[in-house]
């Protein structure tokens, strides 16, 4: 499993945290910045950018991070066949792998702190997706990117 980590200015401290302690676990983890506490970087950026390299299978699934974990997962969810879902506990992080399928798992800086992210991130990480009865949920919102005519567009 290769995890791809992303941010924004507000949550870098929080990313180096993640992704130590996933590395830590045994994880291949490839950081994918914002690096520098000194510069500003807009949140869609590396939310486009973890999403876009899952999209092309350069890395299995991401972790984003910025204030609140929302701005960043919104950008995420506009690349074709991603779903990432904000999580500030650990049930909602089990449910997304379980339940929703999403490859990818947002936190807000602001929001949970070092710990609990941990938690949150292991209950994500440790969760598979049940199918069954949801991989017809997870079909439908696959079917609206068809209808929309997204669903199999380049990378730009
Ligand atoms: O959803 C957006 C995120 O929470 C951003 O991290 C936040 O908007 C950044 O705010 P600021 O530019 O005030 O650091």
């Amino acid at each position: 499993m290769k995890i791809g980590f992303g941010s924004d200015h507000a949550a870098i401290e929080l990313k180096r945290c993640l992704f130590e302690h996933m590395e830590a676990r045994g994880f291949e983890c490839v950081d994918y910045g914002a690096y520098s506490l000194d510069e500003k970087v807009d949140y869609p950026i590396p939310g486009r950018t973890v999403a876009e390299a899952i999209r092309r299978g350069d890395i299995d699934k991401g972790v984003l991070v910025c204030g609140t974990g929302v701005g960043i997962s919104l950008a995420a969810n506009k690349v074709p066949g991603i779903r990432a879902g904000v999580c500030s506990e650990p049930f909602t992080a089990k449910m997304i792998a379980e339940h929703n399928n999403c490859q990818i798992v947002a936190m807000g800086a602001r929001v949970v702190g070092e710990e609990l992210a941990k938690m949150i991130c292991d209950a994500f990480f440790d969760a598979e997706f049940q199918g069954g009865r949801h991989q017809r949920r997870v079909d439908l919102i696959s079917k609206i990117e068809e209808d929309y005519g997204y669903s199999d567009a380049e990378i730009k």
